[in-house]
């Protein structure tokens, strides 16, 4: 079989910090802070337990979802920045963070992870770096990100190859 793409790892990457933009959105002007480590604990202790059956280092697999994670904050920051100082521009409606955002990243979750699993010869390749670049450039181009979500996508894909 053809070494499998990674245009869909790419793809939910693209999706994931889209996404960071209803996060954002459903916790700015309220107290509720970016970093959430006990929701971040639940992600990454689901993903060490699924990793095995996947056929995935379930410590590599982490790393992977850890910087998924931060490339997530990067674009929650970045807008939070920007509403700040352009409070015209902030969004007028707060999305419900547990009943309308996080069902989104739980259903990305699952598909990166199925992704990770089904790219694990592809990752391992010395091919992959540039195979990622492209595939970076492919999901910019398609989601139309700008610069900042840019940013975290590339982020969000640090550790993609090399790990299994
Ligand atoms: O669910 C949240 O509250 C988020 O901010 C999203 C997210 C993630 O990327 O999954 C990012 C930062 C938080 O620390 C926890 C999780």
């Amino acid at each position: 079989a053809p070494p499998a793409s990674l245009w869909p790892l790419a793809d939910l990457s693209g999706q994931r910090v889209q996404i960071a933009d209803k996060v954002a959105a459903a916790k700015f002007g309220t107290t509720q802070p970016i970093d959430d480590p006990v929701r971040e604990q639940q992600i990454l202790d689901g993903v060490a337990a699924k990793a095995p059956g996947l056929g995935l280092d379930p410590a590599e697999a982490v790393e992977f979802f850890r910087d998924q994670i931060e490339a997530n904050k990067v674009v929650q920051r970045g807008l939070h920045e920007y509403w700040t100082a352009h409070p015209e521009q902030a969004p007028t409606e707060r999305p419900d963070l547990p009943t309308e955002v996080r069902p989104v990243i739980d259903r990305l979750n699952a598909g990166l992870l199925d992704e990770l699993s089904a790219t694990v010869a592809t990752r391992a390749r010395p091919s992959c770096g540039g195979k990622l670049a492209a595939a970076i450039v492919v999901t910019d181009r398609q989601l139309n990100l700008d610069r900042l979500h840019e940013r975290a996508l590339r982020r969000s894909l640090d550790s993609a190859c090399g790990t299994r």
